[in-house]
């Protein structure tokens, strides 16, 4: 029986396996992916990991890569891994768990898939997220993302795919930076740079071509690593970036966080100001970055509905939602919620919190849906009502909210 925990950890646990760490790379068209990945699977780090690429169109795999590592690469062959084969997914996922199970592969340390440059990345995460088995065998570890310096800001501006690919990110990693400075690009890749950190704050931003893009930095983004019992949630939740990377429009109260839509008015910033200069941020001033924090502790059925209502009436708009929360039936046992879109995992419970702050904290990455909405749902479910906002129950009420978010607390 192969154990995907370190060798040298003592006795071999018994019962489930720990689940296989499984990491996402997008980025746009000819954003470098194959290039980054021609380079990294050189690195000793990236041992027994299996790769997972799909075709597109008439360009093939890069055969060096298969070359390079022979054994490792699955490709598929069907068209887009986001849209039409994601059956085909599940079954290279499950004929790899299989080649463990029966001693065909000794060890897989991680899984690595490589989208098309044109997938929104959430409904691949989807794919393993919602398969029951496979949720329980795989965890998402790192979402990773590659700008491409060269054309980044111009393709964020004109393809939501992008956008998406970008704010979903855990790490962001900036390609051919070598040929801005050449061009002498400096501006451009600081407000490239800018943009990115204002639609997302907490992901890490890596320069390939400084040699920051190795296995340790794309990968480690800390939440489920096996070998420490607390895993490292607050670097996995990076809140901390959310609170210094803008300097205006701050709310009080106890949520903190940023609005870059100006969203307590309803309408849309980039309508609003109408100015030509306005233009190009427009749509990226739809994704909007912000966090919640609280010490008062919510029910768990509370944050049961209060995901449920969310993701069930504005799934489409959540880009990425992370959390660790204070329950009130066990407020020393935190509970870590993580989302793409409408889909969570089934969150889990730690048996300590990770660091001295007890708060709740989460962090939300949306598209087109306000702070101030998110804050004042939280609160209704929280307990933390004001006289005039909805209670819950009128808000649960809702015909149009749909339900089936099933026993969402596991430890
Ligand atoms: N100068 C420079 N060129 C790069 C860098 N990264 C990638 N390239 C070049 O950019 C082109 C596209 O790179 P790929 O790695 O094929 O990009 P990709 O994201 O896999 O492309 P698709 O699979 O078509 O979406 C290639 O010609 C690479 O050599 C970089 O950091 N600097």
């Amino acid at each position: 029986m192969a154990d995907q925990t370190s060798p040298s950890a003592a006795p071999k646990p018994r019962g489930p396996k720990p689940p296989i760490p499984l990491s996402v790379i997008t980025g746009f068209l000819g954003a470098g992916k194959t290039t980054l990945l021609n380079r990294i699977l050189k690195d000793p780090a990236m041992a027994d990991t299996a790769v997972i690429i799909n075709e597109f169109g008439e360009i093939g795999l890069d055969h060096l890569l298969v070359e390079q590592a022979e054994d490792c690469i699955l490709e598929l062959s069907s068209g887009c891994l986001c849209c039409t084969i994601r059956g085909d997914l599940v079954t290279t996922l499950e004929n790899l768990l299989r080649q463990i199970d029966n001693g065909r592969r000794d060890r897989l340390a991680r899984v690595v898939i490589e989208t098309t440059g044109l997938a929104d990345p959430g409904p691949i995460l989807h794919t393993i997220m919602l398969h029951p088995y496979l949720v329980m065998r795989y965890r998402l570890e790192s979402v990773v993302t590659l700008v491409d310096a060269v054309n980044g800001l111009e393709t964020l501006d004109t393809h939501e795919e992008a956008r998406r690919q970008a704010a979903v990110a855990d790490r962001l990693v900036l390609t051919k930076t070598d040929l801005v400075a050449e061009a002498g690009g400096g501006a451009a890749l600081s407000e490239l740079k800018a943009r990115l950190k204002r639609f997302n704050p907490g992901a890490t931003v890596l320069d390939a071509q400084a040699g920051e893009a190795v296995p340790g930095r794309l990968f480690d983004a800390g939440l489920y690593d096996p070998s420490s019992k607390i895993p490292d949630v607050t670097k996995w939740l990076n809140d901390g970036a959310y609170s210094d990377h803008d300097h205006h429009d701050h709310h009080g109260g106890h949520h903190h966080g940023h609005d870059h839509g100006h969203e307590h008015h309803h309408h849309d910033h980039g309508h609003d100001h109408g100015q030509h200069h306005h233009d190009r941020n427009r749509h990226s001033d739809r994704i909007r970055a912000f966090t919640l924090a609280t010490d008062r502790p919510i029910p768990a059925g509370a944050l049961e509905m209060f995901l449920d209502l969310l993701r069930s009436a504005h799934g489409p708009k959540l880009l990425r939602v992370k959390g660790i929360v204070r329950i009130a039936e066990d407020p020393d046992r935190p509970v870590v919620i993580h989302g793409v879109q409408h889909v969570f995992h089934p969150p889990a419970t730690l048996e300590a919190w990770p660091d001295a702050d007890h708060r709740t904290r989460m962090v939300f990455i949306t598209n087109d849906l306000p702070e101030s909405f998110v804050a004042q749902l939280f609160d209704a479910f929280s307990g933390a009502l004001k006289p005039d906002t909805p209670d819950p129950k009128a808000m649960t009420d809702n015909p149009l909210a749909i339900s089936g978010f099933t026993s969402p607390i596991r430890r």
